[in-house]
């Protein structure tokens, strides 16, 4: 099987299950997955679909600034293909994955004014990769912004690694790792914390 299938179909399965989770409201959400290095090519959604349908034309291929490889009537690019252009261009990761969930949401704003959300002592850390006792993480929340090589920009400064995670304030989160795996492990370990703090938060009040 030729790579960009191979990755194709990788990604159609990050896509289904996280459909499954219905982490797609509303044709929300978008998913990238590198297929070469040299020169930097990666498999995007294509904008405005219902993510949670499997069509053949799910994603498109495009280069590393982000414009489709080949002419695409039908379908264009996620209109925040910029925000992965700068993960890909700027880390070794392999996938990206945005979604909107009603938690990452309710997250973003409770600490928007800090610029961070922290999380200590909680097992599932250890999804990240952080293995030490009493582990902290802290995850950057940024403005949004409808201009996206703004939104885009902004991002770009919380990038610091082949693997990471932003929130963007009451829009949703962008994590990459070095693969669809991690990057989907990642997610749903992010999404366990938030969902964990909204419903202590809910009961001690
Ligand atoms: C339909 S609301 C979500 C969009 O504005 C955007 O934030 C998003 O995540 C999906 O855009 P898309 O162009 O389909 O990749
Ligand atoms: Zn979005």
């Amino acid at each position: 099987m030729s790579n960009i299938l191979t990755r194709w179909n990788e990604l159609a399965d990050v896509k289904d299950e996280l459909a499954t989770r219905d982490w797609f409201f509303g044709t929300s959400g978008n998913l990238s997955i590198k297929v070469s290095d040299n020169p930097l090519t990666f498999l995007v959604s294509a904008s405005g679909k219902d993510k949670r349908k499997r069509t053949n034309e799910d994603f498109l291929l495009v280069d590393r600034n982000g414009e489709a490889v080949e002419e695409t009537p039908h379908i264009k690019p996620s209109a925040e293909t910029l925000l992965h252009v700068d993960i890909y261009n700027r880390t070794n990761a392999g996938c990206s994955l945005h979604v909107h969930t009603i938690d990452n949401n309710v997250i973003s704003e409770l600490y928007g004014d800090e610029g961070e959300v922290v999380f200590k002592g909680q097992e599932i850390i250890k999804a990240l990769g952080i293995w030490e006792e009493d582990a902290e993480i802290r995850i950057p929340i940024i403005k949004n912004h409808a201009h996206i090589p703004t939104l885009a920009a902004e991002l770009a400064e919380h990038i610091e690694g082949d693997t990471g995670a932003v929130l963007i304030r009451n829009h949703g989160i962008t994590v990459w790792a070095k693969n669809a795996f991690e990057a989907k492990k990642h997610l749903e370990a992010y999404e366990f914390l938030f969902s964990y703090r909204v419903k202590l938060l809910t009961i001690k009040r």
